[in-house]
């Protein structure tokens, strides 16, 4: 049996972020098929003059019924809680900063403002009335006061310090969408107003384009990035606005606060995001939810295969094949090695030159898993090598590394310490114990109990196991896989989250 590396011999980072994109954007390329399909079909069907006249006509009115829907949705989006302008508040400008003013923002433009990749880059709202009493530029991390006060280029943003109050950062599949539709029923707390995705992907797929912007509207100092990145983020929440129009509705100004929250469960796998959070809202706490590495990558691969057509033809054991094959030599890692110490090597597979020939398909029991580079090598060589997708049918859809937790934890304990700002919970937990977890979140957060009305539900549990199980050699074989991350992770987080005691 080999030994399981020492702690400061795992890696420090995985490839870089562009490794982990979010399924998002192959769920629109799927909804695009769909509607270049029926606009063939449409086509196609129509022979005669008239009716391609009528056809066309068609198409015409189905376009302008597409726009019509879309901007409803948006208008929806934003309407939900306002009316059809928004009162943002907190918003002066600069030269009159002790006068508290209220911009009216067409509700259109705000709506621009809230699509991060579309983020302006002309001056934008804010400038604070409360700059005055903080102005906490350049430290970033004082923050008292419950607001926080900072400025780029003649605008200067005030944001009250508990938003987002927390930020559920995953794991992927462990829950995440229960405790969200939990929270909504919370009558203080609020999430972001990007409901129709349901997961923000702020400080992973908006951030390149906003440091863009950044760049374009001359901001050079990190300082004033950030305030505009801050001040960007703020958007999602609006917290101020929703308060004043309830103000307004029942003419009470001693309103309880409301809390925000943001999930992306993309965001723990992702070594970059601790710091930013800690670089943009330092005071908001996050809540991580880790589940058996096994159930979680199977829970994945179903979900996979169900929004993603051209993956469905390939087993979970063919993914997995992929993902190692180009672990090893896409990226030039290695695995933590095995428990077994079954080391088998690629030698058969070789020319005389040592080039790697084309490889059999592997079953688990016979997937390469020889470990030529010690595990502190396990970062790719080049940081550019994480601009490459995995070979295969796997493209991005990456499944088993995004099981590694004790590598993934270890880049937000350098940013984060648990049970002061991050919580972290067992999935077994939530599943056997839900009630208990849900206020074991608030009170960590210090938002506070509300007994929910009714039972808390299991939420889109899918109900497609059946359909392609996952066979107990493949399970065998993960466990054997994710064995010494797990011991790893145990060394992290205390013996309560031995892997044993936990059937993992
Ligand atoms: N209340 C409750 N307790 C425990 N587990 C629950 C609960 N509700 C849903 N689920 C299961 O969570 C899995 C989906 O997780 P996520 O919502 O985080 O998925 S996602 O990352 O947002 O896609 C998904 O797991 P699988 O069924 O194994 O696929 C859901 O069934």
């Amino acid at each position: 049996m080999k030994e399981l590396p020492t702690l400061q011999e795992l890696p420090s980072s995985l490839p870089s972020p562009s490794l982990f994109p979010s399924r998002r954007q192959s769920r629109k390329s799927v909804n695009v098929e769909n509607i270049n399909k029926h606009r063939k079909s449409n086509n196609s069907s129509n022979s005669s003059t008239n009716m391609t006249h009528n056809a066309l006509e068609k198409l015409g009115l189905f376009v302008i019924f597409l726009c019509l829907c879309s901007i409803s949705v948006n208008h929806l989006i934003l309407l939900e809680e306002s009316e059809s302008v928004h009162h943002v508040l907190h918003v002066s400008n600069s030269s009159n900063r002790n006068k508290r003013q209220e911009l009216t923002v067409p509700a259109n433009d705000l709506q621009q403002r809230n699509h991060f990749r579309d983020v302006p880059s002309q001056q934008p709202l804010s400038t604070s009335t409360l700059s005055s009493t903080t102005t906490l530029m350049g430290t970033h991390r004082s923050f008292g006061n419950n607001i926080y006060t900072c400025t780029y280029g003649n605008t200067t943003v005030t944001v009250p310090t508990h938003t987002p109050t927390f930020i559920m950062i995953g794991v992927q599949k462990s829950g995440t969408t229960a405790l969200l539709t939990y929270f909504r029923e919370h009558p203080q707390i609020l999430e972001t107003k990007k409901k129709f995705t349901r997961e923000a992907h702020f400080f992973d797929t908006s951030w390149n384009s906003l440091i863009k912007k950044a760049k374009a509207m001359g901001l050079t100092q990190a300082t004033e990035k950030n305030c505009y990145i801050l001040e960007t983020y703020m958007y999602l929440f609006q917290t101020e606005q929703v308060l004043e129009q309830r103000r307004r509705r029942q003419g009470n100004d001693d309103l309880p606060s409301l809390f925000t929250f943001e999930k992306t469960p993309s965001y723990f796998a992702n070594p970059m995001i601790a710091q930013r959070i800690q670089q943009i809202v330092p005071w908001s706490k996050v809540i991580l939810i880790l589940r058996n590495p096994t159930d979680r990558l199977y829970s994945q691969y179903k979900m996979t295969i169900k929004d993603v057509f051209d993956l469905r033809k390939y087993s979970l054991e063919d993914m997995v094949h992929h993902e190692l094959y180009a672990m090893k030599y896409q990226y030039n890692m290695t695995t933590a090695p095995l428990l077994l110490g079954e080391e088998e090597t690629l030698a058969e597979y070789r020319d005389d030159n040592n080039t790697l020939q084309s490889i059999p398909t592997f079953t688990p029991q016979n997937v390469p898993f020889n470990h030529p580079i010690p595990p502190h090598q396990w970062t790719p060589p080049h940081k550019s090598l994480g601009k490459y997708t995995d070979h295969g049918p796997l493209g991005h859809h990456i499944l088993l590394r995004r099981g590694l937790y004790s590598i993934q934890l270890q880049w937000w304990l350098k940013h984060f310490t648990i049970d002061d700002n991050m919580l972290v919970i067992d999935y077994s937990d939530l599943t056997s114990n839900t009630q208990e977890v849900y206020e074991r979140i608030l009170r960590f957060c210090n938002i506070p109990v509300v007994t929910q009305n009714q039972e808390l539900q299991k939420v889109r549990a899918d109900e497609r196991k059946d359909h392609r199980p996952l066979s107990n050699t493949t399970r065998h074989y993960l466990q054997q896989f994710y064995a010494p991350y797990n011991a790893q992770l145990e060394a992290l987080l205390g013996h309560h989250w031995n892997a044993q005691k936990l059937g993992w």
